[in-house]
C-alpha cells in the first residue's frame, strides 16, 4: 500500500468488527402529525434506536451549507448527501459551481463552451435539461442565465427541449416555470434571435432514469429532442403542458413526450449535423443515460435511427472515472480520497482471515465491503458515496449487489419496493462473514415519498423499518457494529406548510402534496454487540452533518480518519 494511504490505528478501538453501514433514503425527523409518514408508519426498529440508547443517537444536518449547497434554503438530496456521507468533507457541489461560474461569468470562456461556440454561426444550439427551481438536478435561474450569455455571444438559433418536474418542486408548477422561460425566449427573439422551446416531457417518463434501470425512458426523449418526434404535437409548449396536465391522473412528472411544430406541422427543433447540445441539469445520476446516447459512437442501449454529428457538451462532467461527457461547462467537485478508498487500501485481518488457505495466516490486505440496493437507488452507495465515480475500487475487495428494481410502475402501487431482499441480502452478507462493511441504501421513504401518495408513503416506511430490523439481527448474530442513518429527509412531512408550519390549502381546496425533499436533519444512531464499551456521541459537535459520519465510520472500524477529514461525532469514555 502507498504510504499515503495508511491510516493511523485509533488509539482504543479495535479493529475486526463488522459495520453495517444503513441509509435509510428520504428519512428525516420532524414533529409528529398525520403528514409524517414515518410517525404514523409502524417502525419498531427505529424507534427502538431512539429511545433505548440517548447518547448513541442524535440529529445530523442533510441539507444546505452543510452538503455543500449554495444556502441553507436548499434541501438536501441523494447526490450531495451520499457524497458527504461518503467523503468525509463538504464540496461546493455542482449548484454552487454552476453558480460562482455564471456569477463570474468563467463559464463563458472556458473551453467546454468555446466547444460549442463554433456552431452558434452556422447552426443550432440546443439546451437539454430539467426546467424547475428545485435546485436539485438544475436550476431554471441558471438556464436563463446561460440563454443570455449564448445569445451575446452569437448564438443565431436556440431550441430549448425541456422536462417538467413536480418531484423537487411542487406538481403543477411547470405552467409557470415554462411561461418564465417563454418570456426570456421571447425577449431574445426581440433581439434578432430564433429562440423556441422544442420539445418537453415529464422527467420521470421522459429521458431522467437513472442507473440504466428502464433505458425505454431515454429513448422516449431521444425521440422527442433529436428526432423531432413524439404523439403530441403542439403550437406552443405552455398549451402543451396546460392540455397535457388535463388528462386523468396527469402530473409534471410523467408527462407524455410533446414536440412543437410550426405551421406546417413540422418539428421545429430536431437535433442536426453540426449543431450544439448542452445537457444543462449539473446533476450526474439522471444525466449520464442521455450522455452516453448523445457521446458514443457506439450504443446499444436503443435504436437512435440517426445519430447527428453533434459538439456536445454537460453543464458539469457527469462521471470522472468514465470521463463522462468529455467536453463540459464547468468543472466538477473534485471529490477523491473518499472514505471507501482509504477503507479499501488499509487492511483488516480478522475477517480477512477466512480468505486464507493456511489457517490464520495474516492477510492485511483484504478489506472487503459489500454495497447493495435496489436499481433506482443502487449508485447512491456506489457512485456517489465514491465521489461520482462509477466501478469499484478494488474489484477484489469490493463487492456491489444490485437487486433489479420494478420497472414501468411509479412506487406507489407496490411502496414495499425490494426493501425485503435488499434486507436479506445484507444479512446474507454480513452473516457470510466475508465483509467488514456492508452498506445499503433502503430506498422507500425517498422513492414513495415523492409519490405524494401518503398511504403508500406509511407503508414505503414500514418496510424500510422492516429491513432494518433484519439487519440489526444480522449485526447482533456476528457481534457487529451498526451506523443507521439517512441521506436527507422526505417521507416525515408529505404536505407544503406556511411560515408557521401549517399545512397549506391549495386552489382545489385540498392540502398541497409536497413530492420533493425536506430541509430537516435526519437521525444517526450506533451500537450493536461489537461496539466498545464506553463509545458514545461527543456533545461537541453540535453541528454535526453527513460528511462527519466517514470519520466515524472509520474509528468503528479501529482507524483515525485523515486530518482533512470532518471530525469524528463519538468518543470513547
Ligand atoms: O432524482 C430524484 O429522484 C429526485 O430529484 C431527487 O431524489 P434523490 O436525491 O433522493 O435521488
Ligand atoms: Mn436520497
Ligand atoms: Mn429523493
Amino acid at each position: 500500500m502507498a504510504s499515503s494511504w495508511k491510516l493511523a490505528d485509533h488509539p482504543k478501538l479495535p479493529k475486526g468488527k463488522m459495520v453495517a453501514v444503513v441509509v435509510l433514503d428520504g428519512w428525516g425527523e420532524t414533529s409528529p402529525d398525520k403528514y409524517n409518514c414515518i410517525h404514523v408508519a409502524e417502525t419498531p426498529a427505529m424507534d427502538s434506536l431512539k429511545k433505548s440508547a440517548p447518547d448513541k443517537w442524535r440529529l445530523l444536518k442533510a441539507h444546505g451549507t452543510a452538503v455543500g449547497l449554495p444556502s441553507d434554503d436548499d434541501m438536501g438530496n441523494s447526490e450531495v448527501g451520499h457524497n458527504a456521507l461518503g467523503a468525509g468533507r463538504i464540496y461546493a457541489q455542482g449548484a454552487k459551481l454552476v453558480d460562482q461560474a455564471l456569477a463570474s461569468g468563467k463559464i463563458f470562456n472556458d473551453e467546454g463552451f468555446n466547444y460549442i461556440k463554433q456552431s452558434f454561426a452556422n447552426n443550432t444550439l440546443h439546451l437539454i435539461g430539467l426546467m424547475s427551481d428545485g435546485g436539485v438536478h438544475s436550476r431554471l435561474d441558471q438556464l436563463q442565465l446561460l440563454l443570455k450569455g449564448a445569445g451575446e455571444r452569437g448564438a443565431k438559433k436556440i431550441r430549448v427541449h425541456v422536462l417538467t418536474d413536480g418531484r423537487d418542486v411542487l406538481d403543477g408548477t411547470s405552467v409557470a416555470h415554462a411561461e418564465t422561460l417563454e418570456k426570456d425566449l421571447s425577449e431574445l427573439r426581440g433581439k434578432g434571435i430564433d429562440a423556441q422551446i422544442a420539445s418537453g416531457g415529464g422527467r420521470m417518463y421522459v429521458t431522467m432514469d437513472r442507473y440504466e434501470n428502464d433505458w425505454q425512458v431515454v429513448k422516449r426523449g431521444w425521440d422527442a429532442q433529436v428526432l423531432g418526434e413524439a404523439p403530441h404535437k403542439f403550437k406552443n409548449a405552455v398549451e402543451a403542458i396546460k392540455k397535457l396536465r388535463e388528462a386523468p391522473n396527469a402530473n409534471d412528472q410523467y408527462l407524455p413526450p410533446f414536440v412543437i411544430v410550426d405551421d406546417g406541422g413540422k418539428a421545429v427543433g430536431p437535433v442536426l449535423d453540426g449543431d450544439a447540445v448542452v445537457t444543462f441539469n449539473f446533476r450526474a445520476d439522471r444525466m449520464t443515460m442521455l450522455a452516453q446516447a448523445l457521446e458514443n459512437e457506439k450504443f446499444d442501449k436503443f435504436d437512435r435511427v440517426r445519430m447527428p454529428k453533434i459538439r456536445y457538451a454537460g453543464m458539469l462532467q457527469y462521471d470522472g472515472e468514465l470521463k463522462l461527457p468529455s467536453h463540459y461547462l464547468v468543472s466538477p467537485p473534485l471529490i477523491e480520497r473518499t472514505s471507501g478508498e482509504y477503507l479499501v487500501n488499509n487492511g483488516i485481518r480478522t475477517f480477512a482471515c477466512r480468505y486464507s488457505h493456511s489457517s490464520f495466516k495474516e492477510v492485511d490486505t483484504v478489506f472487503l465491503s459489500m454495497y447493495n440496493s435496489e436499481t433506482v437507488k443502487f449508485g447512491h452507495v456506489t457512485f456517489f458515496w465514491n465521489g461520482n465515480r462509477s466501478g469499484c475500487f478494488n474489484s477484489e475487495k469490493e463487492e456491489y449487489v444490485e437487486i433489479p428494481s420494478d420497472s414501468g410502475i411509479t412506487f406507489n402501487v407496490k411502496p414495499k419496493m425490494k426493501a425485503l431482499e435488499v434486507g436479506e441480502k445484507a444479512r446474507d452478507a454480513i452473516l457470510s462473514g466475508k465483509f467488514d462493511q456492508v452498506r445499503v441504501n433502503i430506498p422507500n421513504g425517498d422513492m414513495v415519498g415523492h409519490t405524494g401518495d401518503i398511504e403508500a408513503t406509511i407503508v414505503g416506511c414500514k418496510a424500510a423499518d422492516d429491513a432494518v430490523k433484519t439487519i440489526l439481527d444480522a449485526v447482533e448474530k456476528v457481534g457487529g457494529i451498526y451506523v443507521v442513518t439517512a441521506d436527507h429527509g422526505n417521507a416525515e412531512d408529505m404536505v407544503k406548510r406556511d411560515k408557521k408550519g401549517e399545512p397549506l390549502i391549495g386552489k382545489d381546496g385540498n392540502v398541497q402534496i409536497l413530492t420533493s425533499h425536506t430541509l430537516h436533519p435526519v437521525p444517526v444512531a450506533i451500537g450493536g454487540p461489537g461496539l466498545a464499551g464506553g463509545v458514545k456521541f461527543r456533545k461537541d459537535v453540535p453541528n454535526g452533518g453527513l460528511a462527519n459520519v466517514a470519520a466515524t465510520v472509520m474509528n468503528l472500524h479501529g482507524f483515525v480518519a485523515p486530518d482533512d477529514y470532518e471530525t469524528t461525532l463519538i468518543e470513547v469514555a
